[in-house]
């Protein structure tokens, strides 16, 4: 068919555009799983930090993680995968010394399997994960400025100028039709129609695309615009629907520890977010651990192991491959409270047969979690890979069925040219938009800035 005539049909359904959806329909949401909503209050200022921060290393995987699937397809048996929902709960587990913290100028060197070591890339000035704000229930109608847009002086340009590099292609896929579409000519029913498919065409989604021409319909029809005019008022159209879901995740460290529940479909970057996050908060004084959650891929466990020694995290492993993600994350939490850690990154695994069993180990791990803290999670980010386009607003779609998801990470939009599938995740959701991800180093993945992004991605300053 067409590209013209699907997405014509595409508009007269209202929807948006076909993703690879699962086989199944999604399972029912679960009861106990009631969002787990903390509204922390402004929390304090962190401890002294508990020892010098490393340098920031490269996060680049020191072992090959698959490409993402489209869909829900069953991965392939492992040994001591086939556990039904009433295995024993609290697996033996094993957890690792907290590495010594490491010295300024410890050797970050990834392992043999890795590149040579590079110089560890400087992570710009300070420019911490924002402040631990309360995180946002519904997003307000209010416009624009989060406060992720206020990054500390010096540092934004930097980030500005790599998250528009990473940008790149997806803004070359926006901005090149509009430069076609529009170089002098007056905003009639034709032009806006074909600028509505030229936004669903860069993954914005129908909804979106269509709220964006009735604005331009209502402010400009009739009147002759410019590319230049035409990519300056999207850029502020975009904000305005990004701006409500611009949210830091907030961390309250008074949880002691505040845990956060990292979920996705394998290979969307779960476990490399988790390892930049680690970095981050190390470099703000928090004492940070991970939980190797993933039991089922031993990969998964020994990259977070790496970067655990890297980035001086504590890092609390299953004994076996495919012990029971759960009892290890009531494990680590009890040893988290225990030695003061003060936020836990919990690692999952992606895939299991399929949606009924990643959705009840989900729930086991929240269900057994709140044994020892029965607010935990305190957040639950769900890391969304860029590159899959609509697929991501499906994976959205049945993680929010599965478990209370509080804000999402959108990972790998340097490799994208569907970047413009945040948009549509905003107009859809509006769940808070709290990390992207523009790299594989720690200081790529950065808070979600909502003017940032609009112009990085209509290519604007
Ligand atoms: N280019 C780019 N690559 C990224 C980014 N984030 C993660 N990656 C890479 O994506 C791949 C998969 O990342 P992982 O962190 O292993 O993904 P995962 O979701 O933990 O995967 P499983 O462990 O299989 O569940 C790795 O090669 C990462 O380095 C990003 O923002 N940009």
């Amino acid at each position: 068919m067409a590209l013209r005539d699907w997405i014509t049909r595409l508009r007269g359904r209202g929807e948006t555009p076909p993703a690879e959806t699962p086989a199944e329909p999604p399972p029912a949401a679960a009861p106990d799983l009631a969002p787990p909503v903390e509204t922390p209050a402004a929390a304090p200022v962190p401890p002294p930090p508990p020892a010098p921060v490393p340098a920031a290393p490269d996060l680049a995987p020191p072992l090959p993680a698959p490409l993402p699937e489209p869909g829900w397809s069953a991965p392939p048996e492992r040994p001591g995968q086939d556990r039904g929902p009433d295995a024993p709960l609290a697996a033996p587990t094993e957890t690792t010394a907290p590495p010594p913290p490491p010295a300024a100028d410890a050797d970050l060197a990834p392992p043999p399997a890795l590149e040579p070591a590079k110089p560890a890339p400087a992570i710009p000035a300070p420019e911490p994960v924002p402040p631990l704000v309360a995180a946002p229930q519904a997003p307000p109608p209010a416009p624009i400025p989060a406060p992720a847009e206020e990054p500390a002086a010096g540092g934004r340009q930097g980030w500005f100028s790599r998250l528009k590099a990473g940008l790149s292609r997806s803004t070359a896929k926006l901005t090149e039709s509009v430069t076609t579409l529009f170089r002098k000519r007056r905003l009639d029913d034709e032009a806006l129609e074909e600028l509505e498919e030229t936004l669903i065409t860069a993954d914005l989604g129908v909804a979106a695309s269509r709220r964006i021409v009735e604005g331009f319909r209502k402010t400009r029809f009739g009147k002759e615009v410019t590319d230049e005019e035409v990519k300056t008022a999207l850029a502020e159209a975009i904000a305005e629907i990004l701006g409500p879901v611009a949210r830091p995740m907030p961390i309250d460290p008074a949880h002691a520890p505040h845990v956060v529940l990292v979920v996705g479909v394998n290979g969307t970057g779960k476990t490399t977010t988790i390892a930049k996050l680690g970095q981050q908060y190390r470099e703000q004084g928090l004492a940070c651990a991970f939980v190797a959650g993933d039991t089922f891929r031993a990969a998964a466990v020994e990259q977070l192991q790496i970067w655990g020694d890297r980035t001086g995290c504590r890092v609390h492993v299953p004994t076996k491959e495919g012990a029971d993600a759960a009892g290890l994350a009531f494990d680590a939490l009890k040893a988290a409270k225990a030695d003061g850690t003060e936020v836990l990154l919990v690692d999952t695994a992606g895939r299991l047969h399929n949606k009924s069993a990643l959705m009840e180990e989900l729930r086991k791990i929240v269900r057994v979690i709140r044994r020892v803290d029965e607010t935990a999670p305190h957040s639950v980010l769900l890391v969304l890979d860029a590159t899959t386009g609509q697929n991501a607003i499906q994976q959205a779609k049945v993680f929010k069925e599965m478990v209370s998801v509080s804000g999402l990470a959108v990972t790998k939009l340097d490799g994208s040219a569907k970047g413009g599938v945040v948009v549509a995740l905003a107009q859809e959701f509006g769940l808070p938009v709290h990390f992207v991800g523009v790299g594989e180093k720690a200081a790529d993945l950065r808070p979600f800035a909502a003017r940032d992004f609009a112009r990085g991605l209509m290519g604007l300053d």
